[in-house]
């Protein structure tokens, strides 16, 4: 495991997990203890990013194949882009927070076409940054279901509870399958958001110098 004084920190579960709250309070952690902290979300809010959402809203229709590479566009984008890219955010010393990396893409795009496929037409992503930790806050779907119902207006393209068991099995698949590459740190989510924040913070604490 690597000892680094600022990480690229990916936050992994399905909808409702409470990745966004997770970001929230790891930065808020992370800021006290004197980190420069960029935490950032995929899909984006630039050009790319902005168009899968109008599909995932579905006020625009595209096949699952034409998402699958405007996930990878857009993530080359947020990595490699000379203004707010990671690469650059990583080099001037900011510990980096991203909710939703390509573990996301093998989960939900893996749900709809073979995953192997989405690994590799990820393999730019992988080759230029690899995440220090993969954090995977594992909810059940029957819990982020009723989260989500509870607090949003507007249930998205792949939010049914179905789906959510499925994406859920393929996270686990990609992690079986990646295990020798990546580094999970799988979190039990279905508590309290301090008790998950407690655990993500010392994983992360002990990764740094
Ligand atoms: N551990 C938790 N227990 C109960 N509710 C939670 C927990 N974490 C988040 N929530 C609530 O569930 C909803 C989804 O959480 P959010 O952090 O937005 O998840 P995600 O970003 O993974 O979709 C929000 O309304 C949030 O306040
Ligand atoms: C990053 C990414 C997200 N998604 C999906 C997962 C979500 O349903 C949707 C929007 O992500 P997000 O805004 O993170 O939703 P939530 O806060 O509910 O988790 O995009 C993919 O299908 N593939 C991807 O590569």
């Amino acid at each position: 495991m690597k000892h680094r004084n600022n990480l690229f920190i990916a936050l992994e579960g399905i909808d409702g997990s409470g990745k966004s709250t997770q970001t929230k309070l790891l930065t808020e952690q992370l800021t006290n203890q004197g980190h420069k902290v960029y935490s950032t979300f995929e899909p984006t809010n630039n050009q790319i990013g902005k168009l899968i959402r109008d599909i995932l809203k579905g006020n625009t229709k595209a096949d699952y194949r034409i998402i699958a590479g405007l996930f990878v566009a857009d993530r080359l984008d947020h990595l490699l882009n000379e203004e707010y890219g990671i690469v650059k955010k990583l080099a001037e010393g900011y510990t980096v927070i991203m909710d939703r990396y390509y573990f996301s893409s093998y989960a939900y795009q893996g749900a709809h076409m073979d995953i192997d496929w989405v690994i590799q037409a990820n393999a730019m992503s992988a080759s230029i940054l690899r995440p220090d930790v993969n954090i995977f806050i594992d909810v059940a779907p029957e819990i982020s279901m009723q989260r989500l119902h509870a607090n949003r207006d507007t249930i998205e393209l792949f939010e049914t509870l179905d789906n959510l068991k499925l994406v859920r099995s393929k996270y686990m698949e990609a992690f079986e399958k990646l295990k020798g590459d990546e580094y999970i740190y799988s979190v039990d989510g279905n508590r309290t958001p301090e008790l998950i924040a407690g655990d993500i913070w010392q994983k992360v604490a002990s990764m740094l110098t």
